[in-house]
């Protein structure tokens, strides 16, 4: 069995963070693992505290899970500390990490901050470059490039100023702010930009489609798949998991990440 790790926050209500990853990761048929950056006490309707973990117990995570089983990919996600950021490029060139997806989460889908300000550019400087793909939402887009993204044109420019300037492929994810469906890729290796289109479902419970959708890519580049092909699989797993309708909790609820687990088992 193929193996995947998230490196991210822990959602106490589930539905992203570390709890997603794993649920996106495991019905995406791969074995997942988890070295976790901070726990928050969240839910639908936003988060009220954070706890991150010292960079050497970070630090420790990541050798318990390196030394024993090598995960074949690796999702990266709330990180919100300038040394816990350091800690994981260390270790990930340490230990030669391959095929990692950093999603660069700022804000929550309630609107709660997940990344400190100063913390930014040592993402930038230290471990985008150590990515394989990036995919930021509309608002991290125009932070990561400093300009107004306002249509798809923009998010292509935006796209591919991330590309060369951060020396990464990059997905820039149209979600609920320009188009709620459709994600314009830009591959370092060949220069081409793709855009990855999807059906748009009528569910405003989206809570930790970004964590879900960067999950399953991770698992699907695990299985071996080309990085087009991992972001349309990963996509139609996503569009699965939102069009099943779960309605739970007062804010943006959680998807179904359970909704086919007889496809990702062939049972
Ligand atoms: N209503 C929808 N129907 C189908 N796909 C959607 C819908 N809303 C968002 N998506 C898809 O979900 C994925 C995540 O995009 P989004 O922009 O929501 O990310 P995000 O803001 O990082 O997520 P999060 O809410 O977890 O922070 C993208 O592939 C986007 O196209
Ligand atoms: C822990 C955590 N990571 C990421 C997100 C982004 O959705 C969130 N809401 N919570």
């Amino acid at each position: 069995m193929k193996t995947a790790l998230t490196i991210a926050g822990s959602d106490s209500s589930g539905g992203a963070g570390i709890q997603a990853d794993l649920k996106a990761m495991t019905l995406n048929g791969v074995f997942a693992m988890s070295a976790i950056t901070a726990l928050t006490a969240q839910n639908t309707t936003g988060v009220t505290d954070i706890m991150d973990v010292s960079p050497e117990f970070l630090k420790s995570q990541l050798d318990a899970v390196f030394t024993d089983i090598y995960p074949d990919a690796i999702k990266i996600g709330m990180v919100s500390d300038k040394d816990l950021i350091i800690a994981i490029a260390e270790k990930l060139e340490e230990y030669q990490a391959k095929n990692i997806v950093l999603d660069p989460v700022m804000v929550a889908t309630s609107g709660s901050k997940l990344l400190k300000d100063d913390a930014i550019d040592t993402l930038k400087e230290k471990l985008i470059p150590l990515a394989d793909l990036i995919t930021p939402n509309i608002p991290e887009a125009e932070i990561l490039t400093n300009m107004q993204i306002k249509n798809e044109i923009d998010m292509e420019v935006a796209a591919e100023k991330m590309a060369n300037e951060l020396g990464v492929s990059v997905l820039v994810k149209g979600g609920h702010s320009i188009n709620d469906a459709n994600d314009v890729l830009f591959e370092i290796d060949s220069l081409n930009i793709t855009w990855i289109n999807g059906e748009r479902i009528k569910n405003e419970n989206t809570h930790g489609t970004g964590c879900t959708l960067s999950s399953a890519i991770a698992a699907n580049l695990a299985k071996d798949k080309s990085l087009e092909e991992s972001v349309r699989n990963a996509k139609k797993y996503l569009e699965g998991a939102l069009n099943d309708g779960l309605d739970l909790g007062k804010g943006r609820g959680p998807m179904n990440h359970a909704f086919d687990i007889k496809e990702a088992y062939k049972i």
